[in-house]
C-alpha cells in the first residue's frame, strides 16, 4: 500500500442499513468531519433510495447541504444483494441472510476501488452488527473501528454470552428467578432483563448468527470501539471495557442544532404535527412510536389503541404501516381514526426531535429504542416503556430501574391489556408526571454535562482521535 496516509485522517464509513443505525451514523460523520476528517459515507442503494424519495431536497446527494458548510464529506452507494424493489421489511430474515452472506462482496468491491484511487484512506469505520470489518480493514490496511449505537451495557453482556451460557443463563434460559451477579462491569441483572436474542429459545436464527460472528468474532478483535453513550451514565461497564479494548463513549450523538437537521436522515416522508401540537396546551400529549424496526402483534396494537381512547389523552402516534406486518397496512380497529379525530394524530412517521421537543408533549410511550431514549432524556419526556426486541429489553431495565425517569406499560410481560393501558398512560402524564420530570432532568444535564466544552464525551473524542492517529501510525 506502500506510504500512502496524510496527517489528516480519511475514514469511509458504512453504517448498518436500518433506520436506528443510520441516523447516529450520519450525525457521528458530520462530528468528525467537523473535526477535521475527511469521510466517505456509503449507503446501500436501497437506503439511499428511500432517503431521496422521502425528502423534498431536488439533490440526489444527502450530504450535499453539509459539504457547503465546508466539511470534507464524500458520498457512495453500494447494493447490499437484494433488488430495490424487495421488501426488506416483510422478507426480514432474507435480509439478514444477504447482510451475512453476500453484502462483504459488495463492500470488498467498492472498498478494493475507493483505496486505489484514493490514497489518503486510513480508516474504516463499521457498524458493530456488521460481518466483515476484520476481513476488510485487514485485507486493505486500515484502522479499523467499529461504532456501537446501543448502550455500553448491551455490548458487554453479548460479549459475556459464554458466561451467561455456562450458568444456565443463556441458550437456554433455565434458572428465570435468579440474579445475574457474576458479569463484569454489571452489577446485577435479571434474566428477563437481557436482550430478546439472549432470551430466545431458538438461537440457530439468522440474528444469532450475525450476533456471533459481528459482536464476537469481530467487534472484539477491532482497534477501536466508539459508543453512542455517556460514560457518566455506565461508568461501571464502560472501565470494564475499556480494560480489554480501548471504547469511547461521545454519546449523545446528536445533530448541532437538535432539530434542524444538515443532511436528511429519514427513510419515510415525515409529517408535519407542529400545528396540531401547537394548539395544545404545555405537557398534555403523549407521542408514541415503535421505532423503525420492531412489529407488534394486532392484539397489541388494538389493546393499545383503546386504552389510548379510554385514557382521554391527547396524542400523536407515529404508526408505521408495517407495524403489524407490511401485508396488513391497516392495522388499526375499523372506525378507530374518526373515534379519536379529536383527541389523537395518527401519522406515519414524523419528524420524532421536533415532536418531542414540543413544549405541548409531555410523555413518550416507547418500544426503547436507543435513539429515542436518548432523544427524549434531551428533551425531558418522561417515558412510558414497551420494549418490543433486541436491545430494548434492557434499556427498559435502565430507563425505568436504575435513572427512574420512566414506568412499565405493562407489569405482566407479554400481556398487554386495554385497562392497564389506560391505567398507565394517565399515571406518566398526571400523578407521577411532575417526579418523573425532576429525575430526567438530572439525567439531561449529564447529557448536557458530557457535551459541554470539557465535558466527557468531548474529552473522549478527542481521545479517539488521537488514539487513531496513533493507530494509523503503527500501520504505516
Ligand atoms: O416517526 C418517527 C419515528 C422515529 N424517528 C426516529 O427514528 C429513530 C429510531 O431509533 P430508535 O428509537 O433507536 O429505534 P429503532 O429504529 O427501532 O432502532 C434500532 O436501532 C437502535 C440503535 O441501535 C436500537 O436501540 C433499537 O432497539 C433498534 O430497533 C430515532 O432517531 C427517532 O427520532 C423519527 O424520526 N420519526
Amino acid at each position: 500500500m506502500g506510504d500512502r496516509r496524510s496527517e489528516k485522517h480519511h475514514a469511509i464509513f458504512i453504517p448498518y442499513p436500518l433506520q436506528g443505525h443510520l441516523i447516529p451514523s450520519v450525525h457521528l460523520t458530520i462530528k468528525l468531519a467537523s473535526k477535521g476528517f475527511t469521510i466517505t459515507f456509503i449507503n446501500t442503494h436501497s437506503i439511499h433510495h428511500s432517503i431521496t424519495t422521502s425528502t423534498t431536497s431536488t439533490t440526489d446527494d444527502p450530504f450535499a447541504e453539509a459539504r457547503k458548510s465546508g466539511l470534507d464529506i464524500r458520498y457512495a452507494t453500494l447494493s447490499d444483494g437484494l433488488p430495490l424493489g424487495f421488501d426488506r421489511s416483510l422478507n426480514h430474515d432474507q435480509y439478514m441472510e444477504c447482510l451475512l452472506h453476500v453484502f462483504s462482496a459488495h463492500v470488498d468491491e467498492i472498498v478494493g476501488s475507493l483505496v486505489k484511487y484514493d490514497p489518503s484512506i486510513s480508516c474504516l469505520i463499521a457498524d458493530s452488527f456488521h460481518v466483515w470489518p476484520l476481513m476488510i480493514s485487514n485485507k486493505y490496511k486500515l484502522v479499523n473501528i467499529s461504532f456501537w449505537t446501543e448502550p455500553a451495557l448491551i455490548l458487554n453482556l453479548y460479549y459475556h454470552m459464554d458466561l451467561l451460557k455456562k450458568n444456565g443463563h443463556y441458550d437456554p434460559i433455565e434458572k428465570y428467578d435468579d440474579i445475574i451477579d457474576y458479569i463484569p462491569g454489571v452489577r446485577s441483572i435479571k434474566p428477563t432483563d437481557l436482550m430478546s436474542y439472549l432470551q430466545a429459545t431458538n438461537t440457530k436464527t439468522v440474528s444469532h448468527s450475525i450476533i456471533r460472528k459481528a459482536l464476537i468474532e469481530v467487534t472484539k478483535s477491532v482497534d477501536i470501539i466508539i459508543c453512542n453513550t455517556i460514560q457518566e451514565l455506565e461508568p461501571h461497564t464502560i472501565s470494564t471495557l475499556n480494560q480489554t479494548q480501548p471504547f469511547y463513549a461521545i454519546g449523545p450523538i446528536f445533530p448541532n442544532e437538535f432539530t434542524r437537521e444538515l443532511v436528511s436522515t429519514s427513510l419515510w416522508c415525515e409529517l408535519d404535527c407542529t400545528r396540531w401540537l401547537d394548539t395544545k396546551p404545555p405537557g398534555s400529549v403523549l407521542y408514541l412510536s415503535f421505532g423503525s424496526y420492531a412489529h407488534t402483534s394486532k392484539h397489541d396494537l388494538e389493546e393499545i389503541a383503546y386504552g389510548l381512547l379510554h385514557s382521554g389523552v391527547s396524542f400523536v402516534w407515529a404508526l408505521r404501516p408495517d407495524l403489524v406486518s407490511s401485508n396488513d397496512t391497516n392495522a388499526l380497529p375499523i372506525g378507530y381514526e374518526d373515534r379519536v379525530k379529536d383527541q389523537g394524530l395518527i401519522v406515519p412517521w414524523c419528524n420524532q426531535k421536533t415532536v418531542i421537543s414540543h413544549p405541548s408533549v409531555g410523555g413518550f410511550l416507547t418500544h426503547c429504542g436507543w435513539n429515542s431514549i436518548l432523544e427524549s432524556v434531551w428533551c425531558g419526556v418522561p417515558l412510558i416503556c414497551f420494549p418490543l426486541l433486541t436491545d430494548q429489553f434492557t434499556n427498559r431495565k435502565l430507563v425505568v430501574d436504575d435513572w427512574e425517569i420512566g414506568i412499565n406499560l405493562c407489569e405482566r410481560k407479554d400481556w398487554v391489556e386495554r385497562e392497564e393501558v389506560k391505567k398507565k398512560v394517565k399515571e406518566l402524564m398526571q400523578e407521577k408526571s411532575d417526579e418523573l420530570r425532576v429525575k430526567i432532568k438530572k439525567v439531561k444535564r449529564t447529557l448536557e454535562d458530557a457535551l459541554a466544552n470539557g465535558g466527557s464525551s468531548q474529552r473522549n473524542l478527542d481521545q479517539f482521535i488521537s488514539q487513531v492517529m496513533v493507530k494509523t501510525k503503527e500501520m504505516k
